[in-house]
């Protein structure tokens, strides 16, 4: 059993408490991201599962035994870092043997896992070159080998793809998957992209100022963040966040005010300050008059599948709304109806930011209004 539990562990270092009271599970096998604001704490957690920091608080158990005190070298992990850490001198097939041979493994079985990387990794006849005539795409391939072919059941990743271009990225995050399917190790891949967490994570973890925020599957902190920071933090553009209040069965924006539907004013019954969560996609503009709101067109952008617009509500309020397929011009400066689609609306309690709708295990443990 190869799975990782954080049992309540804690970072500080002097006074400064960076990570705070982590609990959760890392399942064997699965593929992990830690995704958050720089300084959040990602970095810190990665080096406390590799050993590379002490655990101030807490206990941390890597396949049922507790490794607080375990040296790095015992834990079994292969490691890729940002900076891909090889030796420039070496061509690349010492690179990816350098390991192996510490570990005084055989010549033959050697040879056939640095072959069979090499091969993964299209970098079959690359063996003979050396490390610092390579290109970042290359390097951070190499470095990929080197970590596989130890075969560690733990796989630790720290941003390992920030140096490539976008579209270099892409194919290394295909890779890296690819990889993950065959080998099966138990993986945590830190990064501060979102979409390199939504195309590379089985599950998510989001961090904020050392705090876990949520933890749960791409399309779960999608569609259901817990609070306001991970719904800002996921989308592109983000999700909007506008400041309302519900009173009686309406949404007040500003001076205007929407009639609630039935099924939302049923959960959310009397006065509530909130913060209305709406990602761009569920906004819709219409030259209807009798949209529920009224805005004004500031300014739209067409990428040819994609046209998104940066809308004023009456009150002020910027947001905006982003739709696929063919659409009706929209000028800057013009006026139009906005219609939200109310079913994919969340709710923030102003104060503490919670969403107050966050279903459990497909529910909504608020009631069904969702379904
Ligand atoms: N050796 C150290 N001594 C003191 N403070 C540290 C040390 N290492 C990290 N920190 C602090 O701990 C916090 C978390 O840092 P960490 O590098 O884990 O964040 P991160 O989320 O990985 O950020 P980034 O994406 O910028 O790498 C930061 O406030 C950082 O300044």
């Amino acid at each position: 059993m190869h799975n990782i539990i954080f049992d309540n562990v804690s970072k500080s270092y002097g006074n400064k408490e960076v990570i705070k009271q982590l609990n959760f599970e890392i399942q064997e096998g699965e593929r992990v991201v830690f995704l958050g604001p720089s300084g959040c704490g990602k970095s810190t957690t990665l080096r406390l599962v590799a050993g590379f920091e002490d655990i101030t608080d807490g206990k941390l158990f890597m396949g049922g035994t507790c490794v607080n005190n375990m040296a790095p070298g015992k834990r079994n992990i292969a490691m890729v870092f940002q900076s891909y850490a090889l030796f420039p001198h070496m061509d690349v097939w010492e690179n990816i043997i350098f390991g192996l041979k510490i570990q005084k493994l055989g010549k033959k079985e050697i040879e056939k896992r640095a072959k069979d990387a090499l091969e993964m990794l299209h970098l079959d006849g690359f063996e003979q070159r050396l490390v610092k005539s390579l290109s970042g795409g290359q390097k951070q391939r190499v470095a990929l080998c080197r970590a596989i072919v130890k075969q560690s059941p733990y796989f630790l990743l720290d941003e390992p793809l920030s140096n490539l271009d976008a579209q270099l990225r892409q194919q290394a995050r295909q890779n890296l998957v690819r990889i993950h399917e065959i080998n099966k190790s138990t993986m945590i891949y830190v990064t501060h992209d979102q979409v390199e967490a939504m195309t590379v994570g089985q599950r998510i973890a989001v961090l904020r100022d050392g705090t876990l925020q949520q933890i749960a599957t791409p399309r779960e902190i999608y569609d259901n963040p817990s609070n306001a920071f991970v719904a800002s933090f996921i989308g592109s553009p983000a999700m909007n966040l506008i400041t309302a209040d519900i009173v009686d069965g309406h949404l007040f924006i500003g001076k205007v005010a929407v009639p609630l539907p039935d099924r939302i004013t049923a959960v959310l019954t009397g006065k509530h300050s909130v913060i209305v969560g709406i990602r761009p996609e569920n906004i819709h503009i219409t030259t209807d008059d009798r949209a529920m709101l009224k805005g004004s067109c500031r300014y739209t952008e067409n990428t040819g599948n994609l046209q998104t617009t940066q809308l004023y509500l009456a009150d002020g309020t910027a947001i905006f709304s982003q739709f696929a397929g063919e659409t009706y011009e929209i000028k800057a400066g013009e006026n139009v109806g906005i219609q939200f689609l109310w079913e994919n609306v969340l709710f923030f309690d102003r104060e503490t930011e919670i969403n107050l709708y966050v279903r459990e295990k497909g529910e909504n443990k608020y009631g069904n209004y969702r379904n």
